[in-house]
């Protein structure tokens, strides 16, 4: 499979077509490259049809990043349903299918707005998702506030074979990893989430000093996780500033995790740790994230950035 960059297609619809789509009996996929804070993604105008336009195992080759396009998942627009204008569904770089990216949900609703040539306007979208109804909201300064849904704490729907011990939910329990006892809280934000501030009687986490690479992938398919999870390392500076690196199901160490990054501040509340207006510092970039006491709701504000457009022969 060659990649071959194309000039920026006409803002028009997918229909467009382009030099690769003339040669003989070829078949190509136009899509744009966009990142929020680093997690980067394929973004395919998926609008004319409720199936992906590609493979999962497709998807796995696009995403590499040494002999494809490289990316940490490629994300669809397709119709809405039940009322919704759209809907969103990913694809992580293993092929596996998430319920929700919150990074995603920002490049998803920047290229949308390329889309529909809405640029510079001040634009809100209702977005199915399998984690429920998303809502981004483009802010006249260019950055993307989401409306990611309420938490999901109850332990079997996040899902983990923990033992609740906080009103149904995983709060600071005991994970053993590889022979060392964790303390960790289980979040859905549609996807699941264990985030930890460090070991049992440990000193607090300095997450820099990691290894994710070693110790990812053993929370990531710990028996306590029926559909792995997502682990989030958290640092608090202050009630109101925690830095975090994650390993992502699916993807591995990723640059930043939106609904991560929304799982750390649900879990540091439940923890005492912070208030519930956070700026998250990820490798990539900061985030803001806001759990609302009024009606229950994870908000989450950032940027979302086009790299480049391309089309690639199938
Ligand atoms: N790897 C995740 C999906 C992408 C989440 C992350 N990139 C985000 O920004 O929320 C999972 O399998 O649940």
């Amino acid at each position: 499979m060659s990649i071959e960059s194309a000039a920026a297609p006409q803002k028009t619809s997918s229909k467009s077509s382009s030099f690769l789509d003339q040669r003989e009996g070829s078949r190509s996929l136009h899509f744009v490259k966009y990142h929020g804070l680093g997690n980067d993604f394929i973004l395919v105008d998926n609008r004319d049809s409720s199936e992906p336009k590609i493979t999962p195992e497709q998807a796995v080759k696009l995403c590499d990043r040494n002999f494809g396009i490289g990316a940490d998942g490629v994300i669809f627009a397709l119709p809405g349903v039940n009322g919704t204008d759209y809907t969103m569904r990913i694809f992580n770089s293993d092929g596996s299918e998430p319920e929700m990216c919150g990074n995603g949900v920002r490049c998803f609703a920047r290229f949308i707005a390329e889309l529909e040539n809405l640029y510079g306007k001040r634009q809100s979208f209702t977005v199915h998702t399998g984690a429920g109804l998303i809502v981004p909201e483009i802010q006249e300064d260019g950055l993307v506030k989401v409306d990611m849904g309420q938490p999901v704490l109850k332990a079997a729907n996040v899902p983990t074979k923990l033992a609740s011990n906080k009103n149904d939910a995983v709060v600071k329990s005991e994970l053993v990893v590889d022979g060392v006892t964790w303390n960790v809280t289980c979040v859905s934000m549609g996807n699941p989430h264990c985030v930890t501030f460090g070991t049992k009687g440990g000193e607090d986490l300095q997450v820099d000093a990691l290894n994710l690479a070693q110790i990812g992938p053993k929370f990531e398919h710990h028996d306590a996780f029926p559909a792995r999870t997502n682990t989030e390392f958290v640092q608090v500076y202050s009630p109101s500033h925690l830095k975090m690196r994650a390993w992502e199901r699916g993807a591995g160490a990723t640059l930043a995790c939106g609904t991560g990054a929304c799982a750390a501040v649900v879990a540091a509340v439940l923890e005492g740790r912070a208030t519930r207006k956070c700026t998250v510092d990820l490798p990539g970039g900061p985030l803001e994230i806001e759990w609302r006491e009024e009606d229950n709701h994870v908000y989450m504000t950032g940027p979302a950035e086009v790299v480049f457009y391309g089309s690639v022969p199938l």
